[in-house]
């Protein structure tokens, strides 16, 4: 038997860090939005226990698996379709593709929430993100109105058509910025004046000039990503563009691909706005 699951890349546009001793409730407020590309986790029978990852490591693998008693042997395989550490959401994905594919596997029983919350709890306690599971259960732009889990926290999911462009130049640690509380001062403050800005008017158009607004007074912007987001939003075609929340990234919005083409950027990678299609 051979089971399959894929979770988009999830990246956040601006948030505010909302901590909690319960890890279910541990979490982040705020928005951002899904692409085509994510990770794919396939499990299959085998006669010694094999994980094949086409970058990273085990780790969130390995954290994943502590909640899941399983005693037959098995082979798991990950399809990491972005790089890792930059502001993708690739951890959170990693994690909730794995509880999803094992769970039906291994026919535990758990519904799709419960396989959130244990993917939930290894992001948190990595340090890998806050939102993002949640988040990757959603569709198109998501909002974030409350912290947590699947099933804990609340979010909000609006379809859009629309191409996204990226652009990577490095990892940022998560962790790192998460868990700093200067950075995290700043973070919460700004996060929830775009938060408040953002209810009064939910749109593309908003949550572009949201995002750039976060980007800029949190001073997690690196001059690099700074000089990119500048040349796109000096175009007509492109809707808006800002920094992958948390990672050393660009990402631009338009109507059309030919608008990114035109462009002549190096390495520039494009997708569409993921849709979670109707069971
Ligand atoms: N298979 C994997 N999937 C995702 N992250 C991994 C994996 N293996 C190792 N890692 C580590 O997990 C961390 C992910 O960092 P994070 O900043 O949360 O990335 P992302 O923005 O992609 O979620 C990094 O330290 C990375 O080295
Ligand atoms: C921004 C972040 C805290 C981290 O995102 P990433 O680096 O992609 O794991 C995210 O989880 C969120 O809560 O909005």
């Amino acid at each position: 038997m051979t089971i399959s699951f894929f979770v988009p890349a999830h990246i956040t546009g601006f948030f505010s860090i909302e901590n909690n001793t319960d890890p279910l409730k541990n979490g982040s407020l705020g928005a951002g939005f899904l692409l085509d590309r994510g990770v794919k986790t396939t499990i299959k029978d085998s006669s010694e226990f094999k994980i094949n990852v086409n970058q990273g490591s085990d780790i969130v693998i390995n954290e994943v698996l502590k909640h899941f008693k399983i005693n037959a042997p098995f082979e798991i395989t990950q399809d990491i379709q972005l790089p890792i550490g930059a502001g993708f959401g690739t951890s959170a994905a990693s994690a909730l593709s794995l509880s999803l594919a094992l769970n039906e596997f291994f026919d535990f029983g758990y519904s799709y929430e419960e396989c959130g919350q244990i993917a939930h709890m290894v992001e948190v306690s990595l340090g890998g993100g806050l939102g993002d599971v949640i988040g990757q259960t959603g569709s198109g732009m998501v909002l974030r109105t409350s912290p947590g889990a699947p099933g804990v926290g609340r979010i909000e999911s609006f379809d859009e058509d629309l191409f996204v462009a990226t652009k990577f130049f490095g990892e940022i640690d998560t962790a790192s910025i998460i868990r700093n509380p200067q950075h995290k001062k700043l973070i919460s403050k700004t996060g929830h004046e775009c938060l408040n800005e953002f209810m009064q008017d939910i749109s593309v158009g908003k949550f572009l000039e949201l995002s750039l607004i976060f980007s800029q007074n949190t001073k997690l912007m690196t001059d690099e990503v700074k000089s990119l987001v500048d040349y796109f939003n000096s175009s007509d075609d492109i809707l808006g563009a800002s920094m992958a929340m948390l990672g050393n990234t660009v990402f631009a919005f338009a109507y059309n691909e030919s608008a990114f083409k035109n462009l002549n950027i190096k390495n520039l990678d494009i997708d569409k706005l993921y849709k979670k299609r109707q069971l």
